[in-house]
């Protein structure tokens, strides 16, 4: 992909639109920040492009900082405090044990997930970060695309049962209300492109795991995201939630070659954060 070489002209360009404060930088005369980073989760279905996505508004805007979703941590599963002889084990790869057994290990991957997202959440924005005027924190996915899109599927598809299903959830708003204020997000980024462009995505990155997923998991999951982002009809627990703005992106097209294309994305990105106040 041929990034590198959009972020210094597309920087000028919003420099050029919006003044010095869009690239977050502070005035000289002006206040000090009052509040925390602007929280943003960029969302979609599987290999629609986010990693890629969130790879492009860090060369364009470098200060902003980037959560990845930890994916590295489902892979390889470590028991903790447990000292163990001789060198150190792999651990359980528990996300290819869902795919592959999905009746047996979505409870498990789905009670992980949602803790490792909540983790990822609760970790302080870098104090770099809250140095700059408007500083911008960057999620990829969240603690509500665990519940919203992945474990309602599953709890659909009959892979989570109905007991898996109720202590999954009171678990989920128990500890939400628990770190409410902690974890907030100011808005989400949907990505959205039809579910053959991610299969095709999602073959061409070949991640072994995902081998035998086919069109209809990801139709699936296109329609879960469609319900909450778009048609806005599924039924959301968390009063911030159900206020929270949202951008759809539209990423059907390919824009790795197409500086015009990053440059409109990424100006509506901007112009979002901005709106958020
Ligand atoms: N707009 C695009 N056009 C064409 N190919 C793309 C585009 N965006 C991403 N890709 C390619 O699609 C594949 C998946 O992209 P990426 O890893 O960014 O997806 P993801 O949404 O982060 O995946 P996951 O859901 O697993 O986290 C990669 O090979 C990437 O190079
Ligand atoms: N079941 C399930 N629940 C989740 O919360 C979840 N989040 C991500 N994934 C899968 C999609 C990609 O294969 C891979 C990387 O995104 O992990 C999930 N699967």
């Amino acid at each position: 992909m041929a990034m590198g070489r959009l972020a210094p002209q597309l920087r000028l360009l919003l420099r050029a639109s919006f003044g010095p404060m869009a690239l977050g930088q502070r005035s000289a005369s002006g206040p000090a920040p009052t509040r925390g980073p602007r929280r943003l989760s960029v969302e979609g279905n599987i290999a629609v492009g986010k990693s890629t996505f969130v790879k492009l508004l860090l060369k364009t805007f470098p200060e902003w900082h980037i959560s990845a979703e930890p994916i590295t941590t489902w892979q390889n599963v470590q028991a903790i405090g447990i000292p163990t002889a001789g060198p150190p084990q792999s651990g359980g790869n528990l996300l290819d044990m869902m795919y592959r057994q999905p009746s047996r290990w979505s409870y498990t991957f789905q009670m992980f997930s949602f803790l490792s997202r909540l983790r990822t959440q609760l970790v302080p924005s870098p104090e770099s970060l809250l140095q700059g005027q408007k500083p911008v924190h960057v999620f990829e996915r969240s603690v509500y695309s665990d519940r919203y899109i992945f474990a309602k599927n599953l709890f659909e598809n009959r892979f989570l049962n109905d007991v898996e299903w109720a202590v999954y959830q009171n678990w989920h708003s128990f500890l939400l209300r628990e770190f409410h204020s902690r974890i907030l997000l100011d808005g989400f980024i949907y990505l959205q492109a039809s579910p053959q462009i991610c299969l095709k995505r999602l073959r061409q990155r070949a991640r072994a795991e995902e081998e035998g997923l086919e069109l209809g998991y990801l139709e699936q999951l296109h329609a879960q995201h469609e319900d909450w982002f778009s048609h806005k009809v599924t039924e959301l627990h968390f009063e911030t939630l159900k206020k929270a703005p949202v951008l759809v992106l539209d990423v059907n097209e390919d824009f790795s070659e197409n500086a015009a294309k990053q440059e409109e994305l990424v100006t509506k990105v901007n112009t979002f954060v901005k709106n958020l106040g």
